[in-house]
């Protein structure tokens, strides 16, 4: 297969969550059908300039969300990102929340993941001839994640929690009430969502600074009433206001390099390859 440079480079990559569609305010907006190995990323890489630096936006779950979580084709987003030339990836998710203190309507920040696919999900970019197991011990970029909880301050009435482990499940279903208890009271997890897994490894393999911004959209079902599709969609668009102010907040914060004491993920493969 012939693969052509696409003519593009932008520096920051962002992933939109369920609910985040468009970036508003982008200037110059152009759009490329990025072609992969792996084949098509979700949709096709919005690029435009918001507060001076060059942003790719890509819908993880498409236009139109018409690609539910499992069948996310995430090596051919995070490929499609880092071969226009992308540094860091700001990734938006829907979540539901583990804890009564961490309420919908609520931003985290996570430092930690589980994960709970169920092993139909391609994990690596390493299937062989070189293999690679990068860690995962501090899953997110913390020069990101410190540069995300420093922008939410500027943003009014948000509510921002500084970590918080995220369990990735499989989907597209939601929990039962028992697996929603194990997640709660046995794995100690604080936000549940489908797409972070594989989605954060896959930057780390890439090497490329990735963190999440988790919106919180409802009590899961640990709590008395449960989760539906109708409710997650309705504080999702709440979520969304928020979170379209606090994106060039961030963006306006991002330094052309990461800084290395606080950040390994540009080098991640230098002690995982055997
Ligand atoms: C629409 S609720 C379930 C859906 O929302 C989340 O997706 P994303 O992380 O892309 O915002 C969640 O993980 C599910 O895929
Ligand atoms: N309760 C929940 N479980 C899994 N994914 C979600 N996304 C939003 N809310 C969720």
């Amino acid at each position: 297969m012939v693969l052509v440079k696409p003519p593009v480079k932008a520096e920051i990559g962002v992933i939109g969550g369920s609910g985040l569609y468009e970036i508003p305010d982008l200037q110059n907006i152009r759009e490329y059908k990025i072609y992969t190995p792996y084949g098509m990323p979700s949709d096709n890489i919005i690029v435009g300039e918001l507060r001076g630096r060059t942003i790719a936006f890509l819908p993880r779950h498409g236009r139109g969300h018409k690609i539910p979580p499992h069948r996310i084709n995430y090596r051919a987003n995070i490929w499609a990102l880092k071969s226009i030339g992308v540094k860091w990836i700001i990734a938006f998710s829907a979540v539901g929340s583990l804890r009564e203190d961490y309420e919908p309507g609520d931003f985290v920040v996570p430092d930690q993941f589980i994960d709970m696919t169920k092993g139909i999900r391609p994990t690596t970019f390493f299937e062989g001839g070189v293999v690679a197991h990068v860690s995962m011990a501090d899953p997110f970029c913390e020069h990101l994640r410190e540069i995300i909880i420093d922008a939410a301050k500027e943003i009014d009435g948000l509510m921002l929690h500084n970590k918080g482990t995220y369990i990735c499940i499989e989907g597209p279903r939601f929990s039962t009430r028992a697996e929603s208890r194990i997640w709660k009271e046995v794995f100690k997890a604080d936000i549940i969502g489908m797409t972070l897994v594989p989605e954060v490894n896959l930057a780390c393999e890439a090497q490329t600074c990735y963190a999440t911004v988790a919106m919180i959209t409802d009590y899961d079902v640990w709590a008395e009433k449960p989760v539906t599709a109708e409710e997650v969609v309705r504080v999702m668009n709440e979520n969304t206001v928020k979170a379209k102010k606090l994106l060039p907040k961030i963006i306006e914060r991002i330094p052309e390099k990461p800084l290395e004491d606080k950040c390994s993920c540009c080098k991640s493969l230098e002690t995982a390859l055997v």
